[in-house]
């Protein structure tokens, strides 16, 4: 069974990888990913110019349909991840280095940087930070969008991708599709967490998490829906030079195989591998593999994206 994918000429032998900040903070949780069966790439959590111990107090729940989350961007400090990186010598399992600035003019300053350093991977680039206060997170302010990959494209030439908050109107689709059409993106990947949820815990009557009140970002079983209906609805709408990296509400291979029929070419886990852990890759590829060989498939290209209409 060929379960291969390629993007900007990277070629994966596995479509799986894990949803950056899932278990990919440190060097120990890096190398986990690389050595699992499944993997076919990983990424390393969203970095910003210098470490962050993100939020304090429980900042992770796991819940009954998936989990809620305000980790408040944890992470080492893109020095660290690019270190990694330069240590990193995997032929088979492409790296990404993900990156999400708390300024514009951190994500350029670190795309400088990475355009400068001898990282030979490709980037993606987290339009779920923050924006200027009291505005939407940029990957909901169309203008902030459009600024920045103008601004990185006229300086960065290593493969980019952007990692995309959930749209919830077709308007929007056409919108940020119509942007992202005008550059040279390597891919796109949809859908980081359902943004600013919220859930009760019942015997205490209070809130699953502790910092922002209790306001989270939702990903699991909750958001399938959501992941599929952004996937296929960029995918309808961008170049088909744009890759698309499904993320969001795998549970099983049948999860994997629906985001491929909806257009991925390949498949991001995150709460199933904080669940889990990634074992969960060897468990997500042989029930693709199972749901293939029920389908008489032994390519994944005879059903990336064929995803049937009922009229
Ligand atoms: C939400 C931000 C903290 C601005 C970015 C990092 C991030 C986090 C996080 O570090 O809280 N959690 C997510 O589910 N998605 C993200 O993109």
């Amino acid at each position: 069974t060929n379960l291969t994918a390629s993007i900007a000429g990277f070629h994966f032998q596995d479509l799986l990888l894990n949803a950056a900040g899932v278990h990919c903070e440190t060097t120990e949780e890096l190398e986990a990913l690389r050595k699992a069966t499944g993997t076919g790439a990983l990424i390393t959590k969203s970095a910003t110019p210098k470490p962050r111990p993100g939020n304090s107090g429980l900042r992770y729940q796991d819940l009954p349909l998936g989990s809620i989350n305000s980790m408040g961007l944890p992470n080492q400090g893109l020095s660290y991840y690019l270190d990694y990186a330069n240590h990193y010598h995997d032929q088979q399992k492409p790296l990404f280095l993900s990156i999400a600035g708390l300024t514009q003019a951190d994500n350029l300053a670190m795309l400088a940087d990475i355009q400068a350093s001898e990282f030979t991977g490709l980037v993606e680039l987290n339009l779920s930070c923050p924006n200027v206060p009291g505005k939407p997170q940029t990957g909901y302010d169309f203008e902030a969008t459009r600024q920045i990959l103008t601004k990185a494209f006229t300086f960065f030439t290593k493969p980019l991708g952007v990692k995309l908050p959930p749209y919830f109107d077709l308007a929007h689709f056409d919108q940020i599709a119509a942007i992202l059409n005008a550059f040279p993106l390597a891919y796109v990947n949809s859908i980081n967490s359902v943004g600013n949820g919220l859930m009760i815990d019942s015997k205490t009557d209070t809130v699953m998490i502790a910092p922002k009140g209790g306001f989270g970002g939702l990903g699991g079983a909750m958001v399938k829906a959501t992941a599929l209906a952004n996937v296929h609805g960029l995918r309808q709408r961008l170049n088909p030079t744009i890759k698309v990296i499904g993320t969001g509400g795998v549970q099983s291979g049948r999860d994997v195989y629906d985001l491929i029929l909806a257009g991925a070419d390949l498949v991001a886990v995150g709460t199933s591998l904080h669940q889990e852990g990634p074992a969960v890759f060897q468990r997500l590829r042989s029930e693709l593999i199972a749901e293939m060989d029920r389908k008489n498939y032994t390519e994944v290209d005879q059903f990336r994206n064929r995803l049937q209409t009922l009229n």
